[in-house]
């Protein structure tokens, strides 16, 4: 479609799509280098994206609601005396944002017929997932061929089968972090992942129960460089279309359009996997392969209120291990824990994957008693109650996301990924996703949403060494060679 011709679109140099934590940071990179010509197009009524809030229930003391997060909830990996610090600590300290450290070692384990300590199973893994992570260190500096974590975990020993307890401990371990099983997972990336947050930072998980909720930092950001009121930013406004080149793009939203020299679209893999918005022309498909085969996971935290609290008030976590569904309302995290939100009596369940779009297709009330059900069967000796307050999310079909976070799946390579990165064009991408060593943090976004600004800064502001083009890749070619397809190798016939 001709670019220049609708006189009516609004002009802009840089159009940033989203007001999440990327799309907040690029703005503000831009601010700091002195391009003040931008717009911020954001379908929500909100600022922060994935970083959301509710009022749920109600606080005892006061007769009014609880904020609880619906997205986003921690600060994973905080930094160290000397070391580099989580950009997202550090603002989280700028805003004062009420947080407490997350302890993983307070945690009761139960199965089907109640409290049944198996905690030995998480030293059993953790001791495994020690040797996996050398055997991952020598993929990436040996150059070897990458493999999934479960091949990485049976390797080092750790083979759960059918056994429920191991399955419960390993989903806890691993699963809750990165939303997939280690069977979906890559093994390289998957550990590099969790090294950079937890190892480069380090391994603090701090809980934010602020009741102003966590974006208070997201907008805290952006106003320092927004004002009240500013015309830049266009929130219930949701893009429909990008028609890019390299003159410009073209922004079709619900209601109008953006003529942008430049464009940052910071929107989730599972949005663009859904072709939630359409591309003119088409993406190439080098950008495509990358989109389709990064994995958008599926996180959803189910909030109970009750009139008292049945479980132990001072712990924090209660891992139960279901006999037949792995991932069956697995982990319970208690809120009136001392240092939460104490004398809340909410808890909240986690499920993810499978489990989560499960539960995202059935009514609230189905939902709802699965989870008392499980309650029960792990408090054999108490009277449950019915709930007085009961929420959850539907990630899945959110339209703002289709899905909760990435995941790097098997069989992606570092240069496939940065096909996820690299600009088309004008148009330009930013978020969770697109950071190699952040992919699913809220870091990610941050780191590079900062960096996309900044080029884009550069550029605009004609600095020398500023380049348009981001490294990537048209053609990626396996290690199998079509001579290697021969006898001696097991192939005597011909496939193609
Ligand atoms: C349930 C859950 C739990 C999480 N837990 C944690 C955690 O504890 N710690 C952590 O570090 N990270 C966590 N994350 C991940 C974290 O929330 C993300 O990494 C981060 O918020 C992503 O920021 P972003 O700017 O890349 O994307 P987003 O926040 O998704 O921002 C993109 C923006 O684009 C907007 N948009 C989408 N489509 C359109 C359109 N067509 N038109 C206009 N606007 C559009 C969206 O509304 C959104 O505001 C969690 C996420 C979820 C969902």
């Amino acid at each position: 479609a001709p670019l220049a011709r609708d006189t009516e679109c609004r002009k802009t140099k840089v159009a940033i799509l989203g007001a999440g934590v990327a799309g907040i940071t690029a703005a503000q990179a831009l601010s700091n280098a002195s391009v003040t010509d931008f717009l911020i197009v954001e379908r929500n009524d909100y600022i922060g994206g994935r970083v959301r809030h509710t009022q749920f229930g109600i606080n005892p003391n006061t007769q009014t609601p609880y904020t609880v997060e619906l997205g986003a909830n921690w600060v994973q990996g905080l930094g160290s005396e000397g070391g580099p610090e989580n950009p997202i600590w550090t603002l989280a300290k700028r805003y004062g944002l009420n947080n407490t450290y997350d302890n993983g070692s307070s945690i009761l384990t139960y199965d089907e017929n109640g409290y049944n300590d198996y905690t030995d199973v998480v030293q059993a893994y953790e001791k495994a997932y020690s040797v996996a992570e050398k055997d991952a260190g020598y993929i990436l500096t040996d150059n070897l061929q990458d493999t999934s974590l479960r091949a990485g975990l049976s390797i080092a020993g750790w083979k759960p089968k059918k056994n429920m307890k191991m399955q419960a401990v390993e989903w806890w371990a691993w699963d809750l972090e990165t939303t997939q099983t280690p069977d979906d997972s890559g093994f390289l990336y998957g550990i590099t992942g969790y090294n950079l947050t937890y190892y480069q930072f380090s391994e603090e998980n701090n809980y934010v129960w602020d009741q102003r909720g966590y974006n208070a930092f997201v907008i805290g950001e952006s106003q320092t460089f927004l004002g009240a009121n500013d015309t830049r930013l266009l929130l219930n406004t949701t893009v429909e279309s990008l028609s890019y080149s390299a003159n410009g793009v073209m922004v079709k939203t619900h209601d109008g359009c953006v003529q942008a020299d430049y464009a940052i679209a910071t929107f989730s893999v599972g949005v663009l996997q859904n072709d939630a918005v359409t591309f003119d022309p088409p993406l190439p498909r080098w950008k495509r392969e990358a989109i389709e085969q990064f994995q958008m996971g599926t996180y959803t935290k189910i909030f109970y209120q009750f009139n008292e609290t049945f479980w132990d008030p001072n712990t924090q976590y209660f891992l139960y291990a279901d006999p037949k569904v792995r991932g069956y309302y697995p982990v319970w995290q208690s809120l009136t824990a001392p240092g939460f939100l104490e004398g809340s009596n909410i808890i909240f369940v986690t499920v993810l994957g499978n489990e989560a779009y499960r539960v995202e297709q059935q009514s609230d009330d189905m939902t709802r008693d699965e989870g008392l059900k499980v309650l029960r069967s792990m408090f054999p000796d108490k009277v449950v109650p019915e709930p007085i307050a009961f929420h959850y999310p539907r990630w899945s079909t959110e339209e703002m996301t289709f899905g909760s976070y990435s995941n790097w799946p098997v069989g992606m390579t570092l240069e496939k990924h940065q096909n996820l990165r690299a600009n088309v064009d004008r148009l330009y991408f930013a978020g969770e996703a697109t950071s190699a060593q952040y992919y699913g943090f809220l870091q990610g976004a941050w780191f590079e949403g900062s960096a996309i600004g900044q080029q884009i800064s550069q550029m605009i502001n004609n600095q020398t060494g500023a380049t348009g083009n981001m490294t990537r890749y048209e053609v990626l070619h396996g290690t199998t060679a079509m001579t290697a397809y021969s006898p001696a190798n097991g192939w005597p016939a011909i496939a193609f």
